[in-house]
């Protein structure tokens, strides 16, 4: 057996929570990776929220999915995941059964432009309230730059203390790389 790298689990994971038909939400948009996944994971009945506040990014994404002709199952919304709750409408809560954040700077971009610890914590507070039973977060923590190690600390505060009752959390790291690999903590709603 060999072992999944970073990227290739936080797919995994999402595989696994999410069906055709069903919502998932990018709150990360970037240069579209995931967006364009989540889109063939819930296939042509389903649907994809896609967010970033940057409008390069959104212009990116636009294009990655125009490209692959999956757009129509994408909503955008170019504004912070904290405002979550209010981009996708009430009635689809329920089916919510994944999302992906994908933290630190776009790449190729502006590299000052970084998520922030209390902005990702007020989001995956929103996501967690409401997502159904099932429901799977995944957080890819890069925490190489200066900014990254500050929120690496805070979430992992944030996610060791959430209540056992109310969530199931992993950490899937690689222990004894050079230059701070990536890593995820994955949280799936009880
Ligand atoms: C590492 S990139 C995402 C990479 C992307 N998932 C991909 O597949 O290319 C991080 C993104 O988070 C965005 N971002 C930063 N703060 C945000 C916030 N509060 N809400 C939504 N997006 C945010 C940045 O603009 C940047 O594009």
């Amino acid at each position: 057996m060999k072992l999944l790298g970073v990227l290739p689990f936080a797919r995994f994971l999402l595989e696994r929570s999410i069906s055709p038909g069903d919502i998932a939400v990018d709150c990360t948009a970037g240069n579209g990776h995931d967006t364009l996944f989540l889109a063939n994971l819930v296939g042509n009945t389903g649907h994809v929220y896609s967010v970033d506040i940057q409008e390069t990014a959104i212009t990116n994404t636009k294009l990655k999915v125009e490209e692959a002709e999956v757009a129509n199952r994408i909503t955008f919304h170019q504004s912070g995941h904290e405002h979550i709750s209010t981009l996708i409408p009430k009635e689809e809560y329920g089916m919510v059964k994944g999302a992906i954040f994908n933290l630190g700077y776009l790449p190729g971009g502006d590299k000052s432009i970084v998520t922030q610890s209390q902005t990702t914590i007020k989001a995956i507070d929103s996501l967690l309230e409401l997502m159904p039973k099932g429901g799977m977060i995944v957080l890819v923590i890069y925490h190489g730059h200066a900014e990254g190690a500050a929120e690496r600390d805070h979430l992992m505060e944030y996610v060791t203390s959430l209540d056992q009752k109310k969530a199931h959390v992993l950490n899937y790291s690689f222990i004894n790389q050079a230059n701070n690999p990536p890593f995820i903590v994955a949280i799936e709603k009880r």
